[in-house]
């Protein structure tokens, strides 16, 4: 039997579904849970759905409902996020060496922090030891919590007017005083490697116009899919959620790659069904046995949903890696293109 899992989305809960039930949407709603017992608001994964023949209508909700198996065995293909990535930091490297050798440059990141953020800390290291394995140069400009907007700018300007940066990346999220909008507006798309700026989205969504970066999250999850060996071209794809940085720009870059795109968010009204699973959550939970007092976890039930979904991505060690890979790699291209070095 292909055992399939309905993670329909509500109100930015995580599903837990019933194992050895017959779930529909909102049977299981009941037990979506953080692991501390209260309901957690999720940044989007990212998702296709088919509605599969052997499952059942659930008119009282407006859903359909899968035959959920009891059994502990596992039906998902488990993406290996991290492997991708390393392949991927393999290939920037030797870029990178022959950039070095062929002009006697290599690409410059500088990355911008504001505050101590416990996970933006974990991410900003991890972005930076990336680097150094690839060659990419590395600086940091790390901002006291309370800030001014002109020291931000003064700092964007500064790595703006360096000729060896080119990549400038803010830190997301600021702290509430400091306006997001504004801040990407004032850096140049040139050294935009997050494609955050308002002219690389909007080039993302036009036909026949490229931008200059695709935001790093969408683009690894994409090319993900890509190097497993996933047909995107005519499928239905449904993106959860509609952020700027994560859900808006992998929508569009799903319909560039000719697919089917709905997108779910708070006010959809009806579920949407599931069965392969790309998990963009980063939920910093606390645990003292790690390293640094606390560990990622996505936003759906791992546990649950890779014994039922075809195919799913794990945190650690999905989005996260590659979303690092494709931050190297538009560093790389900025450089390459300010060098013209092919
Ligand atoms: N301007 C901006 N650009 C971003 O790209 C951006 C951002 N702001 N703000 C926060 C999110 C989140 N993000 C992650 C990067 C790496 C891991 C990562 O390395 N994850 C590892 C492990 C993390 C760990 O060591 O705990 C993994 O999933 O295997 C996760 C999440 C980038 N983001």
């Amino acid at each position: 039997m292909i055992l399939r899992v309905a993670l329909p989305w509500r109100n930015g809960l995580r599903f837990r579904v019933p194992s050895g039930s017959r779930g529909c949407c909102r049977s299981a709603h009941n037990t979506l849970r953080n692991d501390d017992g209260r309901p957690i608001v999720i940044s989007p994964p990212l998702v296709s759905l088919d509605i599969p023949d052997d499952w059942a209508p659930c008119p009282a909700h407006s859903c359909f409902s899968s035959p959920i198996s009891s059994s502990n065995e596992q039906t998902a293909t488990v993406i290996d996020g991290k492997f991708i990535a390393d392949e991927i930091k393999t290939r920037i490297g030797s870029e990178v060496r022959r950039m070095k050798e062929g002009i006697g440059m290599v690409p410059g990141l500088a990355v911008i922090v504001v505050g101590y953020r416990r996970d933006s800390q974990t991410y900003v290291r991890n972005k930076m030891m990336a680097c150094a394995e690839v060659g990419i140069k590395s600086m940091v400009a790390q901002l006291p919590e309370d800030c001014t907007k002109d020291q931000l700018l003064g700092a964007l300007s500064s790595f703006d007017a360096d000729p060896s940066v080119h990549g400038i990346l803010v830190q997301l999220p600021l702290p509430q005083h400091l306006d997001e909008g504004k801040v990407l507006d004032v850096l140049r798309p040139e050294k935009d490697v997050d494609g955050f700026h308002p002219l690389n989205m909007g080039n993302l969504a036009m036909r026949g116009r490229e931008p200059l970066f695709i935001p790093c999250t969408p683009k690894g999850c994409i090319e993900m899919l890509l190097r497993s060996g996933v047909e995107i071209a005519g499928r239905k794809a449904t993106v959860i959620g509609r952020s700027n940085i994560v859900g808006l720009p992998t929508s569009l870059l799903l319909q560039r790659h000719h697919a089917t795109v709905s997108i779910v968010h708070a006010f959809t009204k009806n579920p949407e069904l599931i069965t392969f699973v790309i998990d963009v959550g980063t939920n910093p939970v606390e645990d003292p046995s790690s390293e640094h007092g606390y560990r990622l976890t996505g936003d759906v039930c791992y546990e649950e949903a890779v014994r039922v979904a075809s195919a799913i991505t794990p945190v650690p060690g999905g989005v996260g890696p590659m979303t690092i890979a494709m931050l190297l790699s538009n560093t790389l291209d900025s450089a390459k293109r300010v060098y013209a070095f092919t």
